[in-house]
């Protein structure tokens, strides 16, 4: 579907004697969806100009079309510049004629301004037409012979026909509207003249983009109510921190207080369990909570506070319960009187996330030493309290690090993962449930609610696994003990908060039996075990090196056309730390051979330049990220197979190391970024690129078989 949510039209009568390209360049950069370029008084061939100096302007990251002359758009696709689509009137020809001329895959947009115009859109065949720009709202200067505006109700009321037609805003209509065009039903708010004439064209779209995305994403109010580490890794403080990196606004009742340190916790104060109950009281007279995550409550009078606080709240809250009783460290958490009680919470609440210990106790039975045990007490527990059970396998031994979200009829999300080499685990329980719960707030989603669910928990442990990854960049606390993870590494690496992403999930899934042959494939089995036959390493290696220079000058390019000065800073840093990788490789491993690339290494690199070639940045990226993802993936694994005498220890490394395991997650959301930016037809463009590079990566492991 076509994002049409900050919507610039580029009318060249509006700019005047300023430069078109300039201007649509600045709107892109400030985040602008689409632009159209309107040029009603200009002959073709200097409307076609234009479009050419803006398309190379917008360099694919802003859907562009022209307004009314599908001639010109047919000129400028046939001279091979990068347009979308037209935009046309109910004065012109009609839009059957125009998809006909277009064909299937341009895009095209129809001008409607009352019920009856937008009835008739609808009823044309699907695919004749992509949006509707409805307006006038108010009145305004570019359009002096409107007809009567129509107001925001009357966009309602008009646009209630469009059914799943995107509609846009248009007329006298801005900053300042976002909330309201929402509210309208509005897919997204078209601008002349604010971009146009603004003196400063990105700082214009840039407030609009925002304002759009708080709108349709409002910031979800996330309440814990647990326990005090004042040392910041656990509890109330962890929970805070996960929160707000998580994308909601966080809210917090303390229940206990800890003497706590990264070393362990030497004392537990709890205040008076009433004045737990007041708290909560006021905020439930004052503050919309979109979300509760419950952690350390210490004893059975708190636990039932909460527990008659949640029965009694009318509105239904999604509920984590993270059932705290016995910390990292190994220091109990709550009295044992008090266990009994948490079993009426667990009834209260959606998600529990017990440990293995924890999960032992809730069930009554002894503590799970396999997996599968663990993930059969979970079923049990699930099925006893109607709750969905994560289990958490952080306490089993080995190099893995399973969780799985478990329902009373088994297993609804596996996830898998190799342990992260670190000590500093303190609070990974307390800021998994944050994160599970304030994901789950902001989820606007229709899904239904186990999928939600598991959504949410893949999100929270996808993030939870970046901030133990980054966890030994802080330097809290002393030797010997267990200090934080980094909840902010996210931000510091400018990465947004995680969303979900059902898009991005699914050329996973694509692409998920190349990833299970490339792992079972004889070449990484024996890379593993280190019995893989040196000279066919070594031509693995040149080839390697070949591809990586390449790879290395595709990711300059990313940068160059990246619609963000972030995203272009992540792209160059890749493209340089390939290169050194590449030279490292290059200096190991015969740097005098003759470097002719492998029927295997030619095709992937001539598929990368093609991607390359089209010129679209979100083709580009998505090409680019089976490397990054399937070598983190399997580098992972290969990792932990290494050991000091291995033969192939240092090559090892370089794909097991944690910058490596960052480096493909900002990837990754840089794809996912431009996947939302994209319309249908470049997404599925994306997705195209995305698994044929994936192919591409099994044939050169396999190359030499
Ligand atoms: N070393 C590690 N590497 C990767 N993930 C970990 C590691 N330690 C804990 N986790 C994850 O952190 C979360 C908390 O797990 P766990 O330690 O089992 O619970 P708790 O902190 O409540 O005792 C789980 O998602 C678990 O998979
Ligand atoms: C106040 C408080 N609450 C909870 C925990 C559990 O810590 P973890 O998340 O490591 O299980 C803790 N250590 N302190
Ligand atoms: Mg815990």
């Amino acid at each position: 579907m076509i994002d049409v949510s900050t919507y610039l039209v580029a009318d060249l009568a509006t700019i005047d004697d300023g430069d078109p390209a300039a201007i649509v360049a600045a709107a892109v950069e400030g985040g602008v969806t689409a632009i159209q370029i309107r040029g009603k008084h200009l002959a073709d061939g200097d409307l076609l100009r234009v479009v050419d100096a803006c398309a190379e302007a917008i360099a694919g990251r802003a859907v562009l079309l022209i307004n009314d002359r599908v001639d010109v758009f047919l000129a400028a696709r046939a001279a091979g510049m990068h347009v979308d689509g037209v935009h046309v009137g109910q004065g012109d020809e009609p839009v059957e004629d125009v998809r006909e001329r277009v064909g299937p895959r341009a895009i095209v947009g129809l001008s409607a301004s009352t019920g009856d115009e937008i009835t008739r859109a609808r009823t044309l065949s699907p695919g004749t037409v992509d949006y509707l720009g409805v307006g006038a709202v108010r009145a305004t200067p570019t359009k002096p012979d409107a007809p009567e505006p129509l107001g925001w109700d009357g966009f309602a009321r008009a646009t209630q026909t469009a059914g799943a037609l995107p509609c846009v805003a248009i007329g006298g209509v801005g900053v300042g509207d976002a909330a309201d065009a929402i509210a309208a039903g509005a897919a997204g708010i078209a601008v002349v003249r604010a971009i146009c004439r603004a003196a400063d064209p990105e700082h214009a779209a840039r407030e609009l983009h925002h304002e759009w995305q708080r709108a349709a994403h409002p910031v979800p109010n996330v309440l814990t109510i647990a326990g005090s580490d004042p040392s910041g890794g656990a509890g109330i403080q962890a929970d805070l921190k996960t929160i707000q990196a998580t994308g909601g606004y966080g809210m917090a009742a303390i229940a206990a207080l800890t003497i706590q340190n990264t070393q362990g916790v030497a004392g537990v104060h709890v205040p008076p369990a009433a004045f737990l109950g007041e708290q909560l009281a006021a905020l439930d007279a004052d503050v919309r909570i979109d979300a509760v995550k419950i952690g350390m409550l210490a004893d059975a009078t708190v636990i039932d506070v909460v527990a008659d606080w949640l029965a009694a709240r009318r509105e239904s809250t999604p509920v984590v319960l993270d059932p705290v009783m016995i910390a990292t460290s190994g220091h109990r958490l709550l009295d044992a009187a008090a266990e009994a009680a948490l079993t009426r919470l667990v009834g209260l609440a959606d998600v529990i996330t017990p440990n293995l210990p924890e999960l032992a106790v809730l069930v009554g039975e002894p503590e799970a030493r396999e997996w599968p045990e663990a993930l059969a007490q979970a079923q049990r527990l699930a099925a006893r309290h109607e709750v969905l059970v994560y289990a958490k396998g952080g306490h089993l031994p080995g190099d893995r690090s399973p969780d799985a979200l478990v329902g009373s009829a088994g297993v609804l999300a596996a996830f898998d993962g190799t342990r992260i080499d670190t000590a500093s685990t303190h609070g990974t329980g307390c800021s998994l449930s944050s994160a599970i719960a304030s994901i789950r707030a902001g989820d606007r989603t229709a899904l239904a609610d186990d999928v939600r669910w598991a959504w949410s928990a893949r999100l929270a442990r996808e993030w939870l696994r970046g901030a133990i990854a980054a966890a030994d960049g802080l330097e809290v606390g002393s030797d010997g003990g267990h200090g934080p993870v980094d909840h902010a590494y996210a931000l510091r690496a400018g990465i947004a908060p995680p969303r979900r992403d059902a898009e991005l999930d699914a050329w996973w899934e694509d692409i998920s039996e190349l990833r299970a042959a490339i792992v079972s494939d004889s070449f990484v089995t024996q890379l593993a075990d280190g019995s893989l036959d040196a000279a066919r390493f070594a031509e693995y290696l040149r080839q390697d090196a070949i591809y990586l220079e390449a790879y290395a000058h595709l990711l300059a390019r990313a940068a160059v056309v990246a619609p963000t000065r972030a995203e272009r800073r992540f792209w160059e840093a890749s493209a340089a730390s390939c290169r050194e990788t590449e030279m490292e490789l290059h200096r190991a491993h015969g740097a005098t051979e003759a470097r002719t690339p492998s029927r295997e290494a030619a095709a992937y690199l001539a598929h990368l330049e093609r991607a390359a070639a089209t010129g679209d940045h979100g083709v580009l990226v998505a090409a680019l990220l089976p490397c990054f993802g399937l070598y983190d993936d399997i580098g992972r694994d290969l990792a932990a197979a290494n050991r000091a005498d291995h033969p192939y220890r240092d090559w090892l490394d370089t794909y097991g190391s944690d910058e490596f395991a960052r480096d493909t997650r900002a990837a990754i959301a840089w794809v996912q970024q431009a996947a939302r930016r994209a319309p249908g037809a470049r997404l599925r463009l994306m997705r195209r690129a995305f698994v044929q590079s994936a192919e591409h990566e099994r044939a050169f492991f396999a190359q030499g078989e």
